[in-house]
């Protein structure tokens, strides 16, 4: 189980016409993926679901706030001791062919995990060479074919597998997959996100899927949580299925209604919610316009004059059964935005 709590995080970009400035990536976020659980982050580009990958992996740290594994909080270790925990969490990113070295084959980019594992658990040499074959079968990937070639001679799934099949090596408890599919050919991608889905199921390992597509966050967890980011905070939080079927604010309701569909297939709906614009950078921009009210206001067609004075937080007012940041939670028809068939 792993847990954060509060996590902040403040990045200092230099440079521009307008000299230094601050970007929050992460204000005061709350999370839990409980073991074996699957745990969903989606929002537009720049909302900050690196950053949070990244802390959760140990590979960034914190302003501010907690990461606890197994209850023990990360803050009060050293860093050698807070490496074997942060050991049980591994991340995938979403470009397999930079996490794998081209110079290197399969086998080799498996050999040194597995020569650590080997030592940590105490077990004879030999048992790496099998044990690499055996993460290979796993992943779907055929050992005798994949471990004497070098990453430039797989199609892009299966060096995504290899990158799984890399990281179950030291017997992960989390798998943070960052945008894992997003890389890869639209006809593969379905195969990796059964391929996780499948992990959950036969190895208990607990998910932490990082996406701007609902679609995808809702195929690798019916069961899990999905947490919608915007701007660094989680503004909607619950069942996979209830936000997604009755999304309660306006910017899981303008996220969902950005999916396109064909004309003719439209949900039904009688309130039209207002896009999302493409730039989560513009959104950023826009910031200064309520700097203590809502983070959303500028762009929600429901603000009050409470949403540009006072900033909501994650909550249940207004009786819904999934979280919200919103003074003015309510069920909206979400209507998708049609294109053409041509
Ligand atoms: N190392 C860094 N230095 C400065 N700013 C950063 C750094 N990393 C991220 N940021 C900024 O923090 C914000 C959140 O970035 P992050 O990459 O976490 O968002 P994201 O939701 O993962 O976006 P994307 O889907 O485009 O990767 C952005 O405004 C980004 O420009």
């Amino acid at each position: 189980m792993i847990s954060g709590t509060g996590i902040t995080k403040t990045f200092r970009q230099r440079g521009g016409v307008l000299g230094a400035r601050e970007v929050p990536a992460l204000r005061g976020v709350d999370f839990a993926v409980p073991k074996g659980g699957a745990v969903s982050f989606i929002g537009e580009s720049g909302c900050g679901k690196t950053t949070l990958g990244r802390i959760v992996a140990g590979l960034e740290t914190c302003d501010s706030g907690e990461i606890a594994i197994d209850d023990v909080a990360m803050s009060s270790l050293s860093h050698r001791r807070r490496q074997p925990y942060f050991r049980r969490v591994q991340l995938i990113h979403q470009d397999p062919y930079s996490a794998l070295n081209p110079t290197r084959t399969i086998h080799q980019a498996l050999a040194a995990p597995l020569a650590l594992r080997t030592r940590q658990t105490g077990r004879p040499r030999s048992w790496a060479d099998g044990r690499a074959g055996e993460l290979l079968g796993l992943v779907g990937l055929d050992p005798g074919y994949v471990l004497p070639r070098y990453p430039h001679q797989l199609s892009g799934g299966m060096r995504q597998r290899v990158v799984i099949a890399r990281a179950l090596t030291v017997d992960p408890e989390v798998l943070v997959a960052d945008e894992a599919v997003s890389m890869i050919d639209v006809s593969l991608r379905l195969g990796i996100l059964a391929l996780l889905k499948d992990l959950r199921e036969r190895l208990g390992v607990s998910v932490l899927f990082i996406t701007h597509d609902v679609a995808t966050a809702r195929y690798i967890g019916t069961d899990g949580e999905l947490y919608v980011i915007y701007r660094g905070q989680v503004v909607e939080r619950g069942p996979v299925e209830t936000v997604i079927s009755a999304p309660v604010h306006p910017y899981t309701q303008a996220l969902l209604s950005a999916i396109p569909v064909l004309h003719g297939l439209e949900s039904p709906g009688d309130q039209r919610v207002v896009p999302v614009e493409a730039s989560g950078e513009a959104s950023v921009e826009a910031s200064g316009e309520h700097p203590d009210g809502c983070l959303f206001a500028s762009r929600c067609p429901f603000r009050t004059e409470r949403c540009e004075r006072e900033r909501p937080t994650l909550g249940r007012d207004g009786g819904t059964p999934q979280e919200h940041a919103c003074f003015h939670p309510e069920r909206r028809s979400v209507v998708a935005v049609p294109v053409s068939r041509r």
